[in-house]
């Protein structure tokens, strides 16, 4: 279990995130969705003790996860890098990531570069920023780090090469299970690689609930604009459509057999909602910048 007890990171007199608290259980493939500046570079900077929080506490297995040294070479941590200075060839970089990573595995670490179309002689500041990408998942996902976090690691590359890497991802985790952490914008396109979804809004842990269960909870109710109306008094609306005298609402909660009874006698049709419509509506709150 990684164990995160009201844990907050401030820069200064800013907030990064703020009093989360959440178990995470080992072995799973985790979405972690927010808006930009929400904290999710905040939180899984500190899940992988790359920075301290400010204050609660971070247990992997109940001990203290930060600057532990049993525990820290269990996670690996992998973002897109400004490569600009980065001189090293890809054979050098993943010789020196084989060294560094204990869990690292070099023959499954070169199949990737081949998957990517990498080439091992090239330096990595010549190649381009959608490579460099590649690279950075290559490195990633040949670490087998039993905790490996994904920050934004797709930046940059084009839609087929992200497609290779989310079939890498879960095959390899199908064949070496462990806890993988991906943060990401582009959650329609991800949302079929995730067992469980945490949802940061404003540095705040909005929800964390399995994918099933948070899409079971979103439902949308359409038909005539009052009936709708009338339904979802006391429901919690997201967000609500209307075209003529037919409306939408997007609702999220749980629909009671009373009530889906009330909607098929109103010929209201119950409709599902995606996860990117759901976090698009659960975190629509404009933020106030300083
Ligand atoms: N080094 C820093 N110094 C000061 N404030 C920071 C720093 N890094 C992040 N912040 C602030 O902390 C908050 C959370 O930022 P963070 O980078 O964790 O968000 P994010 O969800 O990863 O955003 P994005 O999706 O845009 O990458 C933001 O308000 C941001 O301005």
């Amino acid at each position: 279990m990684l164990k995160l007890n009201d844990v907050t990171l401030k820069y200064g007199s800013d907030y990064g995130v703020q009093g989360i608290t959440m178990s995470l259980e080992l072995g799973k493939i985790y979405g972690v969705l927010g808006r930009n500046g929400s904290g999710k570079t905040s939180l899984l900077s500190m899940i992988s003790s790359f920075r301290q929080a400010t204050s609660g506490s971070i247990m992997l297995n109940d001990q203290a996860l930060f600057e532990n040294e049993a525990l820290t070479p269990m996670i690996s941590f992998h973002y897109t890098k400004d490569q600009s200075y980065e001189t090293r060839k890809l054979s050098k970089l993943l010789d020196e990531a084989a060294a560094f990573y204990p869990y690292f595995d070099k023959e499954y670490a070169l199949q990737l570069t081949k998957t990517f179309k990498l080439s091992l002689n090239k330096k990595i500041y010549k190649m381009s920023k959608g490579m460099q990408s590649a690279v950075e998942a290559v490195i990633g996902l040949a670490s087998r780090s039993p905790i490996t976090i994904f920050d934004e690691v797709y930046l940059g590359m084009d839609a087929p090469t992200r497609t290779k890497f989310y079939k890498e991802l879960l095959n390899d985790h199908t064949n070496h299970p462990r806890t993988i952490l991906i943060s990401t914008h582009l959650v329609s396109e991800m949302d079929f690689l995730f067992e469980e979804i945490i949802m940061i809004d404003h540095g705040k842990l909005l929800l964390h609930e399995s994918n099933d269960d948070i899409i079971s909870k979103g439902f949308s109710l359409t038909g005539e604009a009052a009936a709708v109306d009338h339904l979802t008094q006391g429901l919690s609306v997201l967000n609500t459509d209307q075209l003529g005298p037919t409306k939408s609402a997007m609702v999220f909660g749980s629909l009671s057999d009373e009530l889906m009874q009330e909607a098929r006698e109103a010929d209201i049709e119950i409709g599902s909602v995606s996860l990117q419509d759901l976090f698009i509506h659960l975190t629509d709150n404009d933020r106030e910048e300083e």
